[in-house]
C-alpha cells in the first residue's frame, strides 16, 4: 500500500513480495496493480521475449499495447523461482490450465504464502471453481486462497482507469492481506466472505456475455441486450444459490457490476468471439479472430454440468453450450430462449 493511502496515524505495513503466474493481460495488470499498492512483484511466464520485455523494457507489448509498467515489476521464466518467498502468489492463467501449472510448485511456495485465484472459469474434468483447483493442485488449507472477481477489464486498469473490486476468501485475514497487496489510488477492493458466489458470478458472466456477443453479431439490440443481461442474472443466482451462495453477492459488483462492464465492454474476449459467432463465423474461427482467453467457451460446459447435477435451470447457458459446442444453428438461439413455458418472473 502507497504512504498516502494508509491512515493518517498508521505505522507504514513492511513491503509485501508478491508473484504472479501468467504473463497475459490480466497477470501483467494486476502485476501493476500490485506494485503501484507498493509491493515488489516477479511475474511468471513461459514465453521468453514477453518476460525479458517485461523485466528490461517494462512493458508487454504483445498483450497490454503502450502501457509502461512500474519499476518494481520484474519477469522470469522459472516459476519456482518466481513464488520462493512470496507472501502472495497471483495465478492468471487460461482455468483449464491451472491445475497443471500449480502441482508441480506444491514444495516451493512458503508455509503462509497466500494464494489468489484471478481466473474465471470452472474446470471442466471435475467441475470444480478455481479456489478449488488452487487449494486441491497445491495441497493447501483453503484459508490460504483468495479470488478476485469484479468489473475488472485488465486494459482499462493498466491505463489506471478507476474501478473496485471484490476480495473473497473464507479467512478475513486472507482477504485483507491480499486487499493491502492490491490497494491503490484507481483500485478499490471490497472483501467478502462469500467465495462460491464470487466466484460463480465470474465464471458464469463470460457465458453470458457470450450470449449477448451472439445477440449483437445477428443485429439484435438494447432491449436484447438486457433481457439476457437481468435474465443472465437471474440464472445465475439460482446456481449460486444452490450452492449456498449468499444472496447479496450477485447484486453486487462481482455479479452485476461484472455483467455490465464485460456485457457491454468491446474490449471482453468472449462478448467479442460472441459476436463472431451472431455473424456467421464457426467456433474455431471466432477463436482464432479474438485471441486471448475468453473462458465462457469451455465454462459454459463445465457450468451447464454443475446446474444439471443440482437440478438448475439455465435456459442461457444451455443455449450457448447448444450453439457453440451441439451444433444448433445460431438463428435459432433467440427462438429456443422465447418459446419456453409461461413462468412468473420471480419464480
Ligand atoms: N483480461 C481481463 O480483462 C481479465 C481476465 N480475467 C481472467 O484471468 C485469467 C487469465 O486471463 P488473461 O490474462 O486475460 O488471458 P490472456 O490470454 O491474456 O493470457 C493468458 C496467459 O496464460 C498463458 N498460458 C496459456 N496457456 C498456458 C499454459 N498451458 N501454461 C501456462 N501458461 C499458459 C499465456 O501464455 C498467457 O501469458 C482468465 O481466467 C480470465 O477470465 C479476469 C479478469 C479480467
Ligand atoms: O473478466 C473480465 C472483466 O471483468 C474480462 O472479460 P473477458 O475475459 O471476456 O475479456
Amino acid at each position: 500500500m502507497t504512504a498516502d493511502l494508509l491512515p493518517p496515524d498508521e505505522p507504514e505495513a513492511p513491503r509485501l513480495r508478491a508473484a504472479v503466474l501468467g504473463a497475459g493481460s490480466w497477470g501483467t495488470t494486476f502485476a501493476a496493480v500490485m506494485a503501484d499498492a507498493g509491493c515488489d512483484v516477479t511475474v511468471w511466464g513461459r514465453d521468453d521475449t514477453t518476460v525479458r520485455q517485461i523485466a528490461d523494457d517494462h512493458r508487454n507489448e504483445a498483450y497490454l499495447p503502450g502501457i509502461e509498467l512500474p519499476a518494481r515489476v520484474t519477469a522470469t521464466t522459472d516459476a519456482r523461482a518466481a513464488v520462493r518467498g512470496a507472501d502472495v502468489v497471483a495465478v492468471a492463467v487460461p482455468s483449464q490450465r491451472a491445475r497443471a501449472v500449480l502441482e508441480p510448485l506444491r514444495d516451493a511456495l512458503g508455509p503462509r504464502t497466500v494464494v489468489v485465484s484471478l481466473m474465471k472459469g470452472v474446470e471442466l474434468s471435475t467441475d470444480r471453481r478455481m479456489s478449488e483447483v488452487v487449494a486441491e493442485a497445491l495441497a493447501i488449507d483453503p484459508a490460504r486462497v483468495a479470488v478476485v472477481s469484479g468489473p475488472n477489464l485488465a486494459r482499462e486498469i493498466a491505463q489506471r482507469q478507476p474501478t473496485a473490486t471484490v476480495i473473497a476468501s473464507t479467512s478475513d485475514e486472507t482477504a485483507r492481506l491480499v486487499a493491502r497487496a492490491c490497494a491503490s489510488s484507481y483500485f478499490r477492493p471490497y472483501t467478502n466472505p462469500d467465495v462460491v458466489g464470487v466466484e460463480l458470478c465470474g465464471a458464469v458472466k463470460n457465458v453470458i456475455a457470450l450470449a449477448v456477443g451472439i445477440s449483437q453479431g445477428r443485429g439484435l439490440g438494447y432491449n436484447t441486450m438486457a433481457t439476457v443481461i437481468t435474465r443472465g442474472l437471474v440464472e445465475i443466482t439460482r446456481l449460486g444459490l444452490a450452492l449456498g451462495a449468499d444472496a447479496d453477492t450477485f447484486p453486487g459488483l462481482a455479479g452485476m457490476g461484472d455483467l455490465m462492464a464485460t456485457c457491454a465492454s468491446p474490449d471482453s474476449r468472449n462478448h467479442t468471439l460472441g459476436g463472431h459467432i451472431g455473424r456467421g463465423m464457426t467456433l474455431d474461427e471466432a477463436v482464432a479472430a479474438t485471441g486471448g482467453t475468453a473462458e465462457g467457451v469451455k465454462s459454459c460446459r463445465s457450468v451447464l454440468e454443475l446446474a444439471q447435477s443440482l437440478g438448475v435451470d439455465m435456459p442461457i447457458t444451455h443455449a450457448v453450450v447448444r450453439v457453440l459446442h451441439e451444433g444448433l444453428p445460431v438463428e435459432q438461439l433467440a427462438p429456443l430462449l422465447l418459446a419456453r413455458p409461461h413462468k412468473a418472473e420471480g419464480a
